[in-house]
């Protein structure tokens, strides 16, 4: 239905039969709204699901192999359907040993994928797969049945396509090759150490249904990320960037990209992704929560959707100025307790993200506290601000949800693409020892390695935005708050999680022009600072006597001191004066907006 109530016009229809439930027949049209399914019952009875469009990722043409040796009259139990990609790039067909022997089968398939929402609104709301595949059979011939299926392929691409206009491809602004083509990096140091198997297992399978082709690179070293953003002809990215790791990973990128003389040029048109293999995964955590998706049952798959279904938003950024280097930070800049959790919890890393709650506890006991000067430039009208700068949300319609007490598991056939997730793909021996970088190109064909195109002899020097803000050795301005004090601690957040399980500054958006500044100050109790710790999951540490939380859009923070550690994103910087400043907007991500 449009926003005026009215249903809109079927764009392709066709009646099938269900091949498990073969008294019942379904009228399929396709609308821009998405995939409408109408069961007719032999009583007369009529229902209708909708798969919307939004939740659809891609589809594929197949054709039976015929070579199962399943009984023809019921489906293979588990799923065990064996697919073999036998089609050409050209028609991008692939044939499918459909659980029914049926000499000389000259049906054509079309399997399509979507990931619907599960138990809207309720606590234990998720998103699960579900694959329709239409078998089509009208005519004598599999080329004929075939055509008709690449029809129905053709539209619903399109429609896939339309809903991304926003953003996702972006028009290239001079001769460089635009593809459907998106580098994953992965750290396979990263969190517990399982980034690539994640890859293989779970990110692979949602790549092929959504026909994404990618190039991996797979870091062998610190700033190995860092080192590939800056030299590498990243035009031919199109489809964007994706870190699988921690935030550290996503730190690199940005970096490296802002040591690119064509600095600029490259974040107007790269759209970075996150899939959470680290141990913080923040930036992940903030995406799906402004955009109000189910993270938690699964966050890599939630994650890896934003990809492949997403639009493309514009995040902030924060110049970072210390008395030795300039760094772009887009999660957080932390100073007194936190950030010593982050750099002290590091040795007992193997355990993952409870690192962060065990050392808590551990410092909570010995609280200290630490002499500084903060001075900030506070934003007085948050609203007003806001509004200025945050991006305009994706309007929904009027759509209608799949009935949640339906069973979505409408298939029509098998789902070629199951049992193909763990397809494994040879690694390049020199992406792992070597500092040369080495891609495997996954398509069809079987895994190749290149070496990209390198910017040579480009001279290792920060760019990006100008700052606005007087040096560290100047006073600051005039109409900026100064407070001297002695304080447990000073964090500065612009996503609204720091870590998959703390979010820290609940109001914060992704492109908001704001820094939410979190001060403590010494005087809070062992007892009160407890209750801010454990409000920290809930966002219920706002709340908490002795915190303050103050919008800014610069600050700049000296410690009058040593002792504790000055954090950016999760990365040790050297101690010292520190001054900060928005630049809203300045990158772009994917992110997949759920329409309740
Ligand atoms: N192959 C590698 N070997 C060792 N270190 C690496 C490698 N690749 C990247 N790194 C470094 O590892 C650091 C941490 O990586 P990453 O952020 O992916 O994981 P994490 O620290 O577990 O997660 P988080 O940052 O969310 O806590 C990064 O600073 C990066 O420079």
């Amino acid at each position: 239905m449009d926003g005026n109530g009215l249903v809109a016009p079927p764009i392709l229809e066709e009646t099938f039969y269900a091949l498990s439930r073969k008294q019942y027949t379904y009228k399929v049209s396709l609308t821009n709204e998405g995939l409408h399914l109408t069961k007719n019952g032999d009583d007369g009875t009529e229902k209708t699901d909708l798969i919307h469009i939004r939740d659809i990722i891609g589809c594929k043409c197949m054709r039976n192999s015929g070579k199962s040796e399943h009984c023809a009259c019921r489906p293979a139990k588990g799923g065990t359907v064996d697919a073999t990609r036998e089609g050409t790039a050209e028609t991008n067909e692939c044939r499918v040993r459909v659980p029914f022997v049926e000499a000389g089968d000259c049906s054509a398939y079309l399997s399509v994928y979507a990931f619907v929402l599960k138990n809207v609104g309720a606590k234990n709301e998720k998103r699960d797969k579900m694959t329709v595949t239409l078998r089509f059979r009208n005519f004598s011939t599999y080329d004929e049945n075939s055509q008709v299926a690449a029809k129905w392929k053709t539209a619903i691409k399109s429609l896939l396509q339309a809903r991304c206009e926003d953003g996702t491809i972006v028009a290239p602004s001079d001769d460089h090759y635009l593809g459907n083509h998106l580098l994953v990096i992965v750290n396979p140091k990263s969190g517990v150490g399982k980034s690539r198997e994640i890859f293989q297992r779970k990110i692979v399978p949602i790549l092929n249904m959504a026909d994404v082709d990618y190039d991996l690179h797979i870091t062998c070293m610190q700033n190995d990320a860092r080192n590939l953003m800056r030299t590498s002809n990243i035009y031919k990215w199109g489809r964007g960037v994706v870190v699988l790791g921690g935030d550290g990973l996503m730190f690199e990128v940005i970096n490296g990209l802002m040591e690119r003389s064509d600095w600029q040029r490259a974040f107007e048109y790269l759209t970075l992704a996150v899939i959470p293999g680290g141990s913080g995964n923040g930036m992940a955590k903030s995406i799906s929560f402004e955009t109000n998706e189910p993270y938690n049952p699964d966050p890599i798959l939630i994650s890896a959707l934003n990809i492949v279904g997403g639009n493309r938003c514009p995040m902030d950024l924060v110049r970072v100025e210390t008395l030795t280097q300039v760094v772009y930070s887009f999660l957080s800049i932390g100073w007194g307790f936190i950030a010593d959790i982050d750099i002290e919890s590091e040795r007992i890393r193997m355990l993952g993200s409870p690192r962060f709650t065990i050392w808590s506890i551990a410092r909570l006991i010995g609280l200290r506290s630490y002499p500084a000067r903060l001075s900030y430039s506070k934003i007085n009208d948050l609203e007003t601000e806001t509004r200025m700068n945050n991006y305009a949300r994706c309007t929904s319609g009027d759509f209608q949800e799949v009935a949640d007490d339906e069973p979505v598991s409408i298939e029509f056939g098998m789902d070629p693409l199951e049992g193909f997730a763990a397809r494994e793909r040879v690694e390049s021996f020199s992406s792992i020892i070597s500092r040369r970088t080495a891609f495997m190109s996954v398509n069809e064909a079987p895994s190749f390695s290149s070496i990209p195109d390198v910017i040579e002899g480009s001279e290792v020097w920060v760019r990006g935005p100008l700052s606005k803000l007087p040096p560290l050795s100047d006073p600051v301005p005039s109409d900026w708050v100064v407070v001297e004090d002695e304080f447990v601690m000073i964090h500065a957040s612009y996503l609204s999680h720091i870590s998959e399980d703390v979010i820290i500054a609940p109001k914060s958006k992704l492109n908001d022009g704001v820094i939410w500044l979190l001060v403590i100050k010494n005087g809070i109790s062992r007892t009160t600072f407890l209750q801010f710790l454990l409000g920290l999951s809930s966002g219920n540490h706002l709340a908490v006597p002795n915190v303050e939380m103050i919008p800014v859009r610069a600050f700049r923070l000296e410690p009058l001191s040593q002792g504790s550690h000055l954090v950016v994103d999760g990365e040790l910087l050297k101690h010292s004066p520190v001054q900060a400043e928005i630049m809203p907007g300045i990158t772009n991500v994917y992110a997949r907006q759920k329409f309740s």
